[in-house]
């Protein structure tokens, strides 16, 4: 027999404040939130669960970034696999985000670990560009054309910086072209969720971490991945929606002519990469991995029609972005949980403080997902009607 859910679970509530303390049933299980008091701001934000099958409660392995502590939080179940979170007193930006609890990345992960899994993701309005992923055999000019487009566009593209345990090479800087990592430090932080992808590749271990994806698209610009074949497959099964581009040499030999001549390798690595090169161009001719295939010939020519890829995709709506973003979140409370919509008290400049302005906050469009940001969420104010009213009404 489990420990007894203790008082303030039995009148248990799906959305609402106990200042820090919110407890969310999704399914059998209750999740209960616990944030620290203001006081204790450099605790972080705790995770427990209560099967209410088992009457046992388990503490999860937490994936992903937490939020950061606030004076407050309130709760809501979002399509039955996850929990709204929205933190009071912090500003739009920041106060939404996704406790993950029954998602196709938390299965997957229970399945790897057979533990209970729970996984944070940040809640973000609007959406972003889609990066874009390029893969081919090394050598055949991917880091050459990137170079290209970050020096004709640098404010519109931004390169996800890897990890790789991999020494550097004579004027590669860390930070730069690569986060270079001890082994046992990335293996460490790729089991604490940091990371959308990372593989073993020519003998040295490269991953993709959530951060450096997002701090490019924080950034407002649209990210480039430089990533092998591998790493490719696992974001394309990953939620992160993006375009895959992979690129070819005009003849093998032509590749092996230009990795000698880069000089950056020993003769044993440079036969490894080819050996591996003949694996990566066999792998990309896998159905739906890659969205678009480049010959790298001539380099200007590979370099035009590349920029034309992202020219066909760059869908990018820049309307979606919240002008709200630094305005501050007074209180929320759910509207209709059904329609996934909840609303937000928020302060704007043409508020008073106090009052705060009244905003529909609408889950229904969510895009992306744990390890990283759900994006797709809307922010609709609440407009005054003619009979003076605020017209929630027709929101409920
Ligand atoms: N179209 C081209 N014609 C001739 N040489 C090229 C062409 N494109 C790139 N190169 C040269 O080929 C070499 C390999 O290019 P690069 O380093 O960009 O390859 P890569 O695909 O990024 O390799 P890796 O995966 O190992 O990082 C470089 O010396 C580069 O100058
Ligand atoms: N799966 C990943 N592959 C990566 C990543 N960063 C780079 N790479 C690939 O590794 C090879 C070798 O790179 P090199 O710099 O040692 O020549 C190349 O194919 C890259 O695309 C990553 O984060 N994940």
């Amino acid at each position: 027999m489990g420990e007894e859910a203790p008082e303030f679970l039995l009148d248990s509530f799906d959305f609402d404040s106990q200042g820090n303390r919110t407890a969310t049933t999704v399914g059998d299980k209750i999740y209960v939130v616990v944030g620290g008091s203001a006081d204790e701001a450099k605790l972080s934000i705790t995770v427990k669960i209560f099967d209410k099958s088992t009457g046992k409660w388990s503490i999860p392995t937490v994936l992903g970034t937490a939020p950061t502590l606030s004076s407050g939080h309130s709760a809501v179940v979002s399509n039955s696999d996850r929990i709204l979170i929205v933190k009071k007193e912090l500003t739009v930006d920041d106060c939404t985000w996704f406790l993950e609890v029954d998602t196709p990345f938390v299965k997957e992960q229970k399945k790897i670990t057979g533990t209970e899994v729970v996984a944070w993701s940040k809640g973000v309005v609007g959406t972003g560009p889609k990066p874009i992923v390029i893969s081919g055999p090394s050598g055949v000019g991917k880091g050459t054309i990137i170079a290209k487009l970050m020096k004709e566009f640098p404010s519109t593209y931004g390169f996800s910086v890897s990890h790789t345990t991999r020494g550097p090479r004579e004027k590669e800087v860390d930070g730069v072209h690569y986060h270079f990592a001890e082994r046992s430090v990335m293996e460490k932080e790729i089991r604490e969720g940091k990371f959308l992808e990372s593989a073993l590749v020519h003998g040295n271990l490269y991953g993709t971490s959530v951060e450096a994806v997002e701090a490019v698209t924080d950034a407002g610009k649209r990210c480039i991945l430089d990533i092998d074949v591998q790493g490719a497959r696992s974001v394309r099964a990953s939620a992160l929606e993006a375009i895959f581009i992979f690129i070819c040499p005009p003849a093998f030999e032509e590749l092996e002519k230009r990795l000698r001549a880069r000089g950056t390798e020993t003769e044993e690595q440079i036969q490894k990469r080819l050996r591996n090169a003949k694996t990566e161009l066999e792998q990309a001719k896998f159905p739906g991995l890659f969205d678009h295939l480049l010959v790298n010939d001539d380099l200007e020519i590979c370099y035009e029609n590349f920029k034309k890829i992202l020219a066909l995709d760059d869908n990018f709506d820049a309307s979606c972005q919240s002008p709200m973003k630094n305005s501050k979140v007074l209180s929320c409370h759910a509207l209709s949980e059904t329609e996934q919509k909840v609303l937000l008290q928020i302060e704007t400049s043409e508020t008073e403080a106090t009052a705060g302005s009244l905003f529909v906050l609408d889950l229904s469009s969510l895009r992306g997902a744990a390890p990283g940001r759900t994006r797709g969420l809307t922010l609709h104010p609440v407009l005054s009607t003619e009979d003076g009213s605020d017209g929630i009404k027709h929101l409920l």
